[in-house]
């Protein structure tokens, strides 16, 4: 439905050209809520400003619903415009203009019948919650609301995809979750694709059920949100994703384990219906390991619980190797914690170290 083709786009800027984009590929589907994230300067608006032309690519081809849209003529790309919607994180609304003639903008300069206009607009502000201020300027609206105004002039024209540049970075966190509630809305009742650009992967955790991460011009992952979030595989995309899973031993925890006594670190992973088995329960009943849980996290994810637990396992090496096998079979993603069995050793070297030096410092 939206193909970006090895986008290239660069800006000459005083002499200097600046690389915005270097080769980029992207498909949304038809019904996706695809979020692209990524720091401040990493390309994100240039490419969400190419799918409606508002940016040219320097290289590579743009395709909407199939169509490329270096083909078409100035008429046929104004039509194509029409079926796309946007927001913006100012909202962008004409403050000289009320809610009614700022949401009624786009059916008049596409010529439509004041009454065509007027069933229009209050279907809009019925569906925004907003009918009561049809009357109001945007001074008088919360952002929030400004925001809702700008989404109904957005999808005034029927589109059949919706582009969120930054759409909720200016508002509080609980206006933020009540306007990703109105864009889920409007993906499922009117089954509109949206492309979304963000800095908060909690934006994308929200709504979105597939992400890609952008890195100076370039993609440097994309994929299912669950797959994702579940196993990022850029340091990038990992350090997106702690921003809402905490995945990591906290560092006051592992200070408080001693190196000797440490037993083994286990980091589990558990997706969907695992995540509420007893497993726990079985482990300490069935193989006679002592179970010490350091650390537990449980998110949601597209209706789907991702949890992340540490355990130390005690006891034979044996016995800790069926339960990890158990485990396993259950479907539980396992793995032993290198880096702490290395941050182990170190101490533990570390200390011998030492002991040396004070042998030698004794010896002389
Ligand atoms: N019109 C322009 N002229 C010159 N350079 C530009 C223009 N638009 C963007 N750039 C440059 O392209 C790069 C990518 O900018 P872009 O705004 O796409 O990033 P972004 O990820 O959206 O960042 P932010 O979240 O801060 O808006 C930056 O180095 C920026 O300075």
């Amino acid at each position: 439905m939206i193909e970006l083709k090895d986008i290239h786009k660069t800006f000459i800027r005083k002499g200097q050209s600046i690389e915005a984009l270097k080769g980029v590929n992207l498909r949304v589907d038809k019904g996706d809520i695809f979020g692209v994230i990524g720091y401040s300067g990493a390309g994100k608006s240039t490419l969400i400003r190419m799918v409606n032309y508002l940016e040219r690519p320097t290289k590579g081809r743009v395709f909407v619903e199939g169509e490329a849209l270096d083909q078409f003529s100035p008429a046929q790309l104004r039509k194509t415009k029409k079926k796309i919607g946007m927001i913006f994180q100012h909202f962008n609304l004409l403050e000289s203009k009320t809610v009614y003639d700022n949401i009624a903008i786009p059916l008049v300069l596409l010529k439509q019948d004041k009454k065509r206009i007027r069933e229009r607009v209050t279907e809009l502000l019925q569906f925004i919650g907003l009918a009561d201020k049809a009357d109001s300027y945007p001074k008088e609206l919360s952002g929030g609301q400004k925001q809702r105004v700008g989404i109904a002039r957005a999808l005034a024209s029927n589109p059949s995809i919706l582009l969120c540049d930054e759409a909720t970075s200016a508002l509080d966190p609980q206006t933020t979750r009540s306007i990703l509630d109105l864009l889920k809305k409007i993906n499922e009742e009117y089954h509109i694709t949206i492309l979304m650009i963000t800095h908060e992967m909690a934006v994308i955790q929200q709504i979105c059920n597939k992400v890609a991460v952008m890195e100076q011009g370039e993609i440097i992952e994309q994929g299912e949100v669950l797959e994702v979030f579940g196993n990022p595989q850029h340091p990038t995309t990992e350090s997106f994703v702690r921003t809402v899973i905490q995945t990591s031993v906290p560092e006051s925890v592992l200070q408080s384990l001693s190196p000797e006594r440490a037993g083994r670190l286990f980091k589990l992973k558990f997706v969907g219906g695992n995540a509420s088995e007893p497993i726990i329960d079985s482990l300490i009943r069935k193989y006679g390991v002592s179970v010490n849980i350091l650390f537990a996290n449980m998110s949601e994810i597209q209706s789907t619980t991702l949890g992340t637990m540490i355990l130390q396992l005690g006891g034979e090496d044996r016995d800790i190797f069926r339960a990890v096998e158990f485990l396993g079979s259950r479907g539980v993603e396992i793995a032993e914690l290198q880096e702490f069995q290395q941050q182990r050793k170190d101490r533990v070297t570390d200390e011998s170290h030492e002991d040396r030096a004070i042998k030698e410092v004794t010896a002389v």
